[in-house]
């Protein structure tokens, strides 16, 4: 199905006993495209994501990925994504490149291709001397960048990175940058969450704005900024911050155990 979205979400919705926290959401995200999911804290991001990329079971509607459906068509949906969480959970008794050869090994991947593509992302992330070290000594930076060399190497169609930029140092978070430009370039659709709005700013050639679970809109950044802001100078984080306002609740005293 060549012309489906990379991304679809169809009514998808979750529910945790009566407290619904992803309204009915429909959008798309096409291949080439990168896509910042921006919201507020609870506001719904990695529920969505780990419904997307087949983590979470929905409660209501559908996820599809180049129209493969992550209820009925799991395996054929996974098998185009990679999902890289907030909190990579890599395996500790692994060296790094151990760490790629089984990364390599599950997608059987061509080792003359693989390989190289491995070399030249962990010489970008300054990871080379430490692929030969355990990855329980590495730092929250390395371990994120290592779990993205991992995400890389299989050349998903679609890649879904919670909160990518956090904890990576200066160099780090550019290089980053860059990366996902080129990997959208190759026609990856890349789908990210962040709270770094400057970064969004920059890099997003689209954003959604979910807040309590539903999505309020999506743009293209520029055009958010023509939409909703009253001066010229405005940023996406005046006008996250506008669209995402919420009262304050006026409630008594007390009302805090
Ligand atoms: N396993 C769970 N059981 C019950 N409620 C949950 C569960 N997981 C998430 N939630 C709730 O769903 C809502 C959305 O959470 P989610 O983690 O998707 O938000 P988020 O936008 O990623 O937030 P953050 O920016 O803080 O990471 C929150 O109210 C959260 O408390």
């Amino acid at each position: 199905m060549p012309d489906s979205p990379a991304v679809e979400a169809k009514q998808l919705t979750k529910r945790f006993k009566e407290a619904t926290a992803v309204h009915p959401l429909n959008f798309e995200v096409h291949a080439h495209e990168i896509f910042g999911f921006l919201g507020p804290n609870g506001a719904g991001k990695t529920t969505t994501m780990r419904m997307l990329a087949g983590l979470l079971e929905p409660s209501g509607g559908d996820g599809c990925i180049h129209g493969k459906s992550i209820k009925s068509q799991p395996l054929e949906a996974k098998q185009q994504l990679a999902y890289l969480p907030d909190k990579p959970d890599i395996y500790p008794k692994l060296t790094g490149w151990e760490f790629l050869q089984f990364i390599a090994s599950v997608f059987k991947l061509d080792k003359n291709v693989w390989i190289e593509h491995a070399r030249s992302l962990l010489q970008r992330f300054d990871l080379t001397e430490s692929a030969g070290r355990l990855m329980e000594t590495y730092s929250h930076g390395m371990k994120q960048k290592m779990a993205l060399t991992g995400a890389l190497i299989h050349q998903p169609s679609v890649i879904f990175l919670d909160e990518p930029t956090v904890g990576l140092d200066p160099k780090s978070s550019r290089d980053l940058r860059t990366i996902l430009r080129e990997t959208a370039a190759d026609g990856t659709a890349v789908f990210f969450s962040t709270h770094m709005l400057d970064v969004a700013d920059q890099l997003c050639d689209r954003v959604g704005i979910i807040h309590e679970g539903r999505l309020l809109q999506t743009g293209t950044p520029y055009a958010l900024k023509q939409e909703h802001a009253s001066y010229a100078e405005a940023t996406l984080e005046d006008v996250f911050l506008r669209m995402t306002a919420q009262k304050v609740s006026q409630g008594s005293e007390g009302e805090i155990p």
